[in-house]
């Protein structure tokens, strides 16, 4: 599992590895070496500007400028301050560089054909103001390569916000493990390319912080994976409820794909008499009964799974129907006008939760249900997940997948082509699909986001909604390959 530590976890793993033993002169020197080596990978020996603040990030600027000139290049080292200033570890390390060190100014950009940035890392406290400010702009300006030690100068490691302003790096080494800064928006973009090395803190001291927050990887859930077994019926891979709507009928019809793509056994689009038709025309696989029946179905225990919420409409009839649904202790997906139709009464839609349940919003709906929280994407999230006691996908490039037990992950997968109408239903359908047969809530809805994203990415420029179902089996195939032959994905 790819863990992601806080920036307060970061700091404290430090701590515990040098309470063990290794000196914290060791980590700096592990860390200049190990961008200094990144560095080397990519760039022939080449001008470059090594641009040092008053802390750690600073310090580790001094053993990177050393390691380059070392091996021949031509380096300009600039401070913000005196190195009479600096302390401890980034002291040891400046009083090791024997060259001149410079102010640190817009100066130390001219004549550079790459810039190291190592102003700021973990330790940003404030907005970056006046020259610094300056300083930044004209990093951003000028044409040399930007590498950025730890994190993008500016972006905070937590949150992944700008303070004021960042650094818009090439790419950016940072240490032991990633940071929610390194994938969340805009963080994710001003990092470039994030590579994070080993610099000697170990799997232990990583454990012993009990990370709660990681990459959505397929080691998350892929034990979770409901396979179905060779002498399964479809009765056993779950019966999915979606409600249609009258009008945009296409959202359930896009969400009852990607629920069937995912393995649901059998599905039911429940619909008003106008829309019925278009629903059973749609594909032969789905069935179709009159929206009269709600309730009736829902005395079943083998309709197992909801879903509700695209194309729903907003209003009583909705909020009725999700309540009943909850209260039902179905497996729940709630997304859309479902969510939107509780904007004036969230508590009454969280107190109702019981089940499996997962709200899949975008911020927009989020903003109308979760009206007072504040801050960053996922921080967010995870209060959302803990006020409504359900699991929540908080959707988006950086999409978030909280459960109300403190668990989160990050997608990390680049797939801009999602952003079109009707991907949000998919993704929906692909949830209620996953639960249908069992699956989790947490690991379902972090699975549907890894399988959205992927598809997305796999199929590329052109993308339209409808193609993400029918690049499931493909993924799932692959999947299944790694479950049955071990292969690395
Ligand atoms: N385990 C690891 O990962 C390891 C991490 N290591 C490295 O240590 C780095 C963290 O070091 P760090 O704690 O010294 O913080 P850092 O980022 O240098 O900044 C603090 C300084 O900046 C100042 N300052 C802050 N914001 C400011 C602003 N807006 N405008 C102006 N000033 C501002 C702040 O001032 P103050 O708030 O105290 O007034 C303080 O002087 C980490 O990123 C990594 O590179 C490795 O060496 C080894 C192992
Ligand atoms: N730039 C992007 N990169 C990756 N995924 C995106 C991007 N923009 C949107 N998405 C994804 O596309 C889906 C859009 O959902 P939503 O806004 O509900 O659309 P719709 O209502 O049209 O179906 C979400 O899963 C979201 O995470
Ligand atoms: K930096």
């Amino acid at each position: 599992m790819q863990e992601i530590l806080t920036v307060a976890q970061m700091y404290e793993a430090d701590r515990r590895t040098i309470e063990s033993g290794v000196r914290g002169e060791i980590l700096m020197e592990n860390a200049g070496q190990a961008v200094s080596d990144e560095i080397v990978k990519r760039f022939s020996p080449r001008a470059v500007s090594v641009l040092c603040g008053p802390g750690n990030n600073g310090g580790d600027g001094f053993v990177i400028a050393r390691l380059l000139r070392d091996q021949g290049w031509n380096v300009r080292v600039g401070l913000l301050g005196d190195v009479e200033k600096l302390a401890g570890d980034a002291r040891i390390h400046a009083e090791k560089w024997s060259g001149i060190v410079e102010r640190l100014s817009p100066a130390m950009l001219v004549g550079a054909d790459l810039v190291v940035d190592c102003i700021f890392g973990a330790g940003l406290s404030r907005d970056i103001e006046g020259d610094l400010a300056v300083l930044v702009t004209a990093i951003n300006e000028c044409p040399a390569a930007v590498v950025a030690v730890d994190m993008p100068s500016g972006t905070d490691g937590t949150t992944g916000q700008i303070r004021g302003v960042a650094v818009d790096a090439d790419f950016t080494v940072s240490f032991c493990r990633p940071k929610p800064g390194h994938y969340l928006l805009p963080g994710k973009d001003l990092c470039g390319q994030c590579i994070i090395r080993d610099i000697g803190i170990s799997a232990d001291i990583v454990g012993s912080l009990a990370p709660d927050i990681f990459i959505n990887t397929p080691e998350i859930w892929e034990s979770y994976i409901p396979w179905p077994a060779n002498s399964g019926h479809k009765y056993q891979r779950g019966h999915v409820l979606a409600v249609g709507g009258t009008h945009a009928t296409g959202a359930v019809r896009l969400a009852a794909r990607a629920a069937r793509r995912a393995g649901a056994g059998l599905l039911t689009v429940l619909a008003e008499p106008a829309a019925l038709s278009l629903y059973a025309q749609d594909a032969p696989g789905v069935m179709v009964a009159p929206m009269a029946k709600f309730e009736e179905l829902m005395q079943d225990p083998r309709h197992n799974a909801v879903l509700i919420g695209p194309g729903a409409g907003v209003g009583d009839e909705t909020r009725k129907r999700v309540i009943h649904a909850l209260h039902a202790a179905r497996a729940c997906v709630l997304d859309a006008d479902a969510l939107t139709s509780f904007a004036d009464d969230p508590s009454t839609l969280f107190f109702a939760v019981q089940g499996a349940t997962v709200m899949t919003p975008h911020e927009g709906e989020f903003a109308r249900l979760f009206d007072n929280l504040a801050g960053d994407k996922l921080s967010r999230a995870r209060a959302a997940a803990k006020r409504s006691g359900s699991v929540v996908i908080l959707k988006g490039t950086d999409s978030i997948v909280a459960a109300p037990d403190g668990r989160a992950v990050i997608n990390d997968v680049f797939a801009p082509w999602l952003a079109t109408a009707g991907s949000g239903d998919v993704l929906a359908g692909l949830v209620t699909g996953l639960l249908a047969q069992g699956m989790p809530a947490f690991e379902a809805a972090a699975m549907a986001v890894w399988l959205h994203a992927q598809a997305g990415q796999a199929f590329g420029p052109g993308l339209i909604a409808e193609d993400i179902p029918d690049a499931l089996p493909g993924l799932l195939a692959r999947l299944w390959q790694r479950k049955a032959h071990g292969v690395v994905m």
